[in-house]
């Protein structure tokens, strides 16, 4: 009986809100506005007496601001996620990267949601403002979320359940967001017209992990490293520390350091800074830079030897290093510096060592967290050792020549062979010799559509037998010249 009476009670009051809701709709539509108000007032609180459900709305814009409300959004991006499988009229838009279609709940769609055992409805709404008479803007409307739930859950609903959305929502859109890829314009002068010292475009590296050819346990430590790092957010704060994490990659060129800063991009959907360091005028201007960035990103300083002259230990260095080794580095800078930085000995950045380690853990720390700053180098040996000590560079990787476990990666994903009677001829050379990812992933690119892999393999087994003998020879050179040095300095003595 009880249910029955229950229902009826529900009816009448269901009637009775029509009711008002019929007579309202009149009202609004023949009384002035001001007589309009007055009623909806009223028939608000005379409804709110009895009914004991509470509303919560999310406009999408608040006053006049034009920027759409953060929460509106989260809220957005929570619903399309989690009940646009139960809403029965979603309307489909192209996402931000034009990839797919994002499908979300249609106007005055109702769903429902469930939190800790509770039950809550959200309802998407709108409400279109009038036009103004001398205006040629057209019919603005005014987007909404309504949250309703029993007035009993007020408590977890308006605490644990909107932070759960809140958090949800933020997290998706941050998964969903057009990530892009910065960079300091060359030059050593800004316009003065410039807003923002950054410029941007979208970045669409295809690279990830999986595609990387690096053995898999080594691969793995870096990702649990990385994954760790971006969850780690209340364990930074409980030790008082910077949510920043600092990598040096090192290693000869074409071993994937650059491919990996990619990866780590997609695999945290983080956005990229790519700061090149000749550009900056001075400290002033690379704090600056450094305060514009973003959360969720990566600055990159590529090639941190050769930006910039930060010591003098760098030259003490390379006096004492021998002359073929030292001829063997200047050519490397030589080949980046006019290509990649522009800058080299001409450049006119005044940016120092203090400065810059200023900028990796000194005042950044205070602005906000979550970034990676990733240097890259060919001489790890040329860098100053307080530039890269463990707390400023936490994490050293090094990159090096292609192992045969690398070899199958790249096999995989260019030939997609996992296993070829070839596979043995090519790890009894690899084990004999040195050959960089990027030559291998260069011999097993097909030259045309009918291109097969045994001509790829062929080629591949080709270069890694030339490699082979120029080493033997270099080898053979060595030891000739360190036998004529012998003889001159015994003929001395
Ligand atoms: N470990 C790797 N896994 C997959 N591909 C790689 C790897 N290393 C290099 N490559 C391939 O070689 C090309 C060059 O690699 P990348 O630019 O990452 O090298 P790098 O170490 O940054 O070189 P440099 O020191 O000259 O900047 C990439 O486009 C990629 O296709
Ligand atoms: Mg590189």
């Amino acid at each position: 009986m009880v249910p029955l009476k229950m229902a009826e009670m529900w009816a009448t009051m269901g009637s009775t809100i029509a009711s008002f809701m019929f007579v309202w709709a009149i009202i609004r539509q023949y009384c002035p506005y001001e007589l309009s108000r007055f009623f909806e007032k009223y028939t608000h609180r005379i409804m709110g007496s009895f009914y004991p459900y509470i509303r919560i709305s999310f406009h999408e814009f608040l006053g006049d601001r034009l920027k759409q409300s953060d929460a509106y959004g989260a809220v957005e991006a929570y619903l399309s996620a989690n009940t646009s499988k139960s809403a029965k009229r979603l309307k489909a838009e192209m996402g931000k990267d034009c990839s797919n279609l994002v499908l979300s709940m249609d106007e005055y769609e109702r769903v429902t949601d469930e939190f800790q055992g509770m039950k809550v409805w959200w309802i998407s709404s709108k409400v279109v403002l009038p036009t103004r008479s001398m205006t040629y803007y057209p019919e603005q409307e005014k987007r909404y979320y309504k949250l309703s739930f029993h007035k009993k859950y007020r408590d977890v609903i308006t605490g644990s359940y909107l932070e759960h959305v809140m958090r949800e929502g933020k997290e998706i859109r941050l998964r969903n967001r057009q990530r892009k890829l910065y960079t300091n314009s060359p030059g050593c002068k800004w316009p003065s017209y410039k807003q923002t010292m950054w410029s941007h475009i979208v970045f669409e590296h295809p690279a990830t992990f999986e595609t990387m050819a690096m053995e898999p346990e080594k691969k793995q430590e870096i990702i649990d490293d990385l994954l760790t790092f971006s969850k780690s957010k209340d364990f930074y704060a409980r030790i008082g520390k910077a949510w920043k994490r600092g990598y040096l990659l090192y290693g000869p060129p074409g071993t994937g350091k650059s491919t990996m800063i990619a990866a780590m991009a997609n695999l945290l959907s983080y956005n990229v800074y790519d700061l090149e360091l000749t550009a900056v005028k001075d400290n002033t201007e690379l704090r600056k830079l450094l305060i514009e960035t973003t959360s969720k990103s990566i600055i990159v300083i590529e090639d941190i030897d050769c930006s910039l002259d930060l010591t003098g230990q760098r030259k003490k260095k390379a006096e004492k290093s021998s002359d073929d080794e030292m001829e063997k580095q200047n050519k490397e800078v030589a080949r980046k510096e006019p290509k990649e930085h522009g800058g080299g000995s001409n450049s006119c950045s005044k940016v120092t060592l203090s400065g810059l380690l200023n900028f990796i853990d000194g005042l950044w720390s205070a602005c906000g967290g979550e970034r990676l700053i990733v240097f890259t180098t060919n001489y790890v040996e040329r860098l100053d050792p307080a530039l890269i000590r463990r707390g400023r560079m936490d994490k050293h990787i090094e990159l090096s020549y292609c192992s045969f476990e690398g070899f199958k990666v790249l096999a995989k994903n260019y030939l997609k062979l996992e296993i070829h009677p070839m596979f043995d001829k090519i790890q009894r050379l690899m084990d004999e010799t040195e050959i960089t990812p990027a030559d291998v992933a260069e011999n097993l690119m097909p030259n045309s559509l009918l291109d097969d892999a045994e001509r790829c393999l062929s080629s591949l087994i080709e270069a890694l037998e030339i490699a082979k003998e120029a080493a033997a020879v270099k080898k053979a050179e060595e030891v000739k010249d360190n036998y004529k040095n012998e003889e001159e300095n015994s003929k001395l003595q």
